[in-house]
């Protein structure tokens, strides 16, 4: 017998609200009704294991079908099925209330799109692709009637008894003209690989299972091998190099979560993909955007995540205040930080040997999170430019004899570029000084932590000043011009180079130095670079003009020479020197080479 009803529910119309809604988002019908059929299955399996389902279980199993001509996509599952009275409970009941109370919670809401997303609107969700949604159903239960519910999404529902041959469900969607798309295989077969690559009950489409249902993050590290963990890589990113390690997560107390990160091979330092760990709530894809579950600075690593705790349907700002949400960052942190730790302390080469491919995250992390800082300076590493890697202690320690300053700073050294600041690691190795390569994008930031956090540790590049000035030791240099010498060659130089921009002093450098070095003192410098990476507030820097301070060597002959040279000679070498001074920095281009190279070959001539 047929039977009509009425779903009470208080929202009159809340169809075209959700359909509104979820706009951009109709395809999680799909994942809706999938994993509805996936739980019926579970369901059934555990009321088995507890003995108060006696037949047989079968072959559990979900069928996802869709008949072009019919415009129909149905779902089948063979699990516990539901009578008539479970579907006006269920159905009517739960899942239309879940709708309404979702509509009166969030209909107001600015933010409402971004809610959403994440939201698991469950059964009624299908409405939003169907005109017409039909339940046929057989419950589990021996001595029941199958029964078959047909609603258009109104308040009105049918509901007669009916046919199945066998225990289970099929929902079956009758095509809303606006949504044809979705009666295209193709595009069926992208949603199911998008949400149901991972769910633990085989889903058939087209004749194939279109899942692996139990994914390496579901079980024990004890039964996995390297090649499964690479393997598993290669499935969720089909063209990736292999990973360099991996992290297996796995805490049930005080949140449930599991999941594997991998830490990828980057081709470049700019290659920062993130969005590419996927959160999964009971091996359901849920979204690729982890910014809010994840610490910043792990959003550059791969892989899963798996949580059913956290909270999916509510806001963003909501879900930063969550405290489950903030048990899991620092729990991921932590993972990882003693993931890093253990491979340093067991595998010192092999850690080293890919630290040029981590210490991105590495940096990162202990730029932003202080836990992890505490964790990671014993080792994080730096690199001189022999390719010799130290820890932060063992680095200071090693260069403790030679560059104490008078004030007892120790001061690191560095280069961001050994080309180009060949001239100046030169003069510093000349010293027996030992120099850094930090030369990525972060380690300008990186550099200014240290400072921060190391007592009595200065870090200057090696061109911030001459070399006797980058560690200032008690000793007086002697000059061998007079003061008025002095006086005079600075004029002379200030004439030759005529730029304001461009700070002459004259000092006592060794004879063996330059005659002249130009130099970008180490705070202008840094506050350039931090500005051109966004950091700070320092923006107004990047407008401001390069001022350099340009060091005369008091003691090179060749200023001694311009002092006793003709009056019109001079500025010409005094111009030459600056110019050599210039091209050994790669600073001279332009109309300024030219000018140089003819100036050159002027002097040649005149020898
Ligand atoms: N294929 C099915 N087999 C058996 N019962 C089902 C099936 N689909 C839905 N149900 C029943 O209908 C109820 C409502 O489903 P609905 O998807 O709206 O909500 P839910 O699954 O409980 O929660 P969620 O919002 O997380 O999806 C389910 O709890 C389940 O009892």
């Amino acid at each position: 017998m047929a039977e009509k009803g009425n779903i009470s529910i208080h929202t009159e119309n809340i169809f075209p609200i959700i359909k509104k809604f979820l706009y951009s988002d109709h395809e999680i019908f799909l994942r809706e009704l999938v994993s509805n059929a996936v739980d019926a299955s579970q369901k059934l399996k555990r009321l088995s294991a507890i003995g108060e389902y006696k037949g047989e279980l079968g072959d559990l199993k979900v069928k996802v079908a869709v008949d072009k001509e019919a415009r129909t996509i149905t779902v089948s599952d063979n699990g516990i099925g539901m009578t008539a009275e479970e579907i006006k409970k269920y159905i009517n009941q739960i899942a239309f209330s879940g709708a309404t109370e979702f509509v009166e919670k969030y209909k107001d809401k600015p933010d409402a799109n971004q809610i959403i997303g994440h939201f698991g609107l469950g059964f009624y969700s299908s409405f939003m692709v169907a005109d017409t949604v039909e339940i046929i159903s057989q419950s589990y239960q021996e001595n029941t009637t199958a029964a078959h519910w047909v609603c258009d999404g109104s308040t009105e529902f049918t509901i007669s008894d009916t046919e199945r041959a066998e225990r289970g469900t099929d929902v079956i969607l009758n095509i809303a003209a606006d949504s044809e798309e979705f009666l295209e295989e193709a595009r069926i077969q992208t949603i199911l690989n998008k949400y149901c690559k991972f769910l633990p009950v085989p889903v058939e489409f087209k004749g194939e299972i279109i899942n692996n249902p139990t994914p390496i993050w579901t079980k024990s590290p004890s039964e996995l091998t390297d090649e499964d963990y690479k393997n598993f890589y290669k499935e969720l990113y089909p063209f990736s190099e292999d990973p360099l390690f991996w992290i297996h997560l796995n805490v049930d107390y005080p949140f449930n979560l599991t999941g594997i990160l991998y830490f990828p091979k980057l081709k470049n330092e700019f290659e920062f993909q993130k969005n590419k760990i996927q959160l999964y709530s009971r091996q359901v894809f849920i979204t690729d955007e982890v910014k809010d579950v994840v610490p910043e600075f792990l959003m550059l690593l791969h892989g899963v995540i798996d949580s059913p705790d956290i909270p999916l349907n509510v806001s963003r700002s909501f879900l930063q205040a969550d405290s489950n949400v903030k048990k899991i960052n620092t729990y991921i942190t932590k993972k990882v930080a003693d993931k890093l730790a253990e491979i340093f302390k067991k595998e010192r080469e092999n850690f080293q040997d890919k630290w040029n491919d981590i210490n991105i995250f590495v940096k990162y992390g202990m730029l932003s999170d202080d836990k992890f800082y505490e964790k990671a300076k014993d080792f994080a590493l730096l690199q001189n430019i022999e390719g010799k890697y130290f820890t932060i202690d063992e680095y200071k320690d090693f260069i403790q004899a030679n560059q104490k300053d008078k004030n007892d700073n120790l001061v690191i050294l560095y280069t961001t570029d050994e080309d180009k600041q060949h001239a100046f690691v030169e003069s510093a190795k000349d010293r027996s000084y030992d120099v850094l390569k930090l030369d990525t994008m972060i380690d300008s930031h990186f550099i200014g932590m240290l400072e921060q956090k190391l007592e009595k540790v200065t870090l200057k590049r090696v061109d911030a000043e001459t070399v006797d000035k980058l560690i200032e030791k008690d000793e007086t240099k002697e000059s061998v011009l007079s003061e008025d010498e002095k006086t005079q060659l600075k004029e002379i130089y200030e004439k030759a180079i005529n730029n304001t921009n461009m700070h002459v002093t004259i000092e006592p450098l060794s004879p063996q130095d330059q005659p002249v070095v130009i130099t970008l003192p180490e705070f202008m410098r840094r506050m350039k670079d931090m500005s051109k990476t966004g950091g700070g507030g320092m923006m107004f820097m990047g407008n401001m003009p390069d001022t350099y301070n340009v060091s005369v060597n008091a003691n090179h002959p060749i200023n001694n020479r311009i002092l006793s040279a003709q009056d019109d000679s001079k500025e010409k070498i005094a111009k030459q020197a600056f110019d050599l001074a210039l091209l050994s920095q790669n600073m001279l281009t332009g109309p300024a080479l030219t000018a140089f190279v003819k100036r050159s070959v002027e002097l040649i001539e005149k020898d």
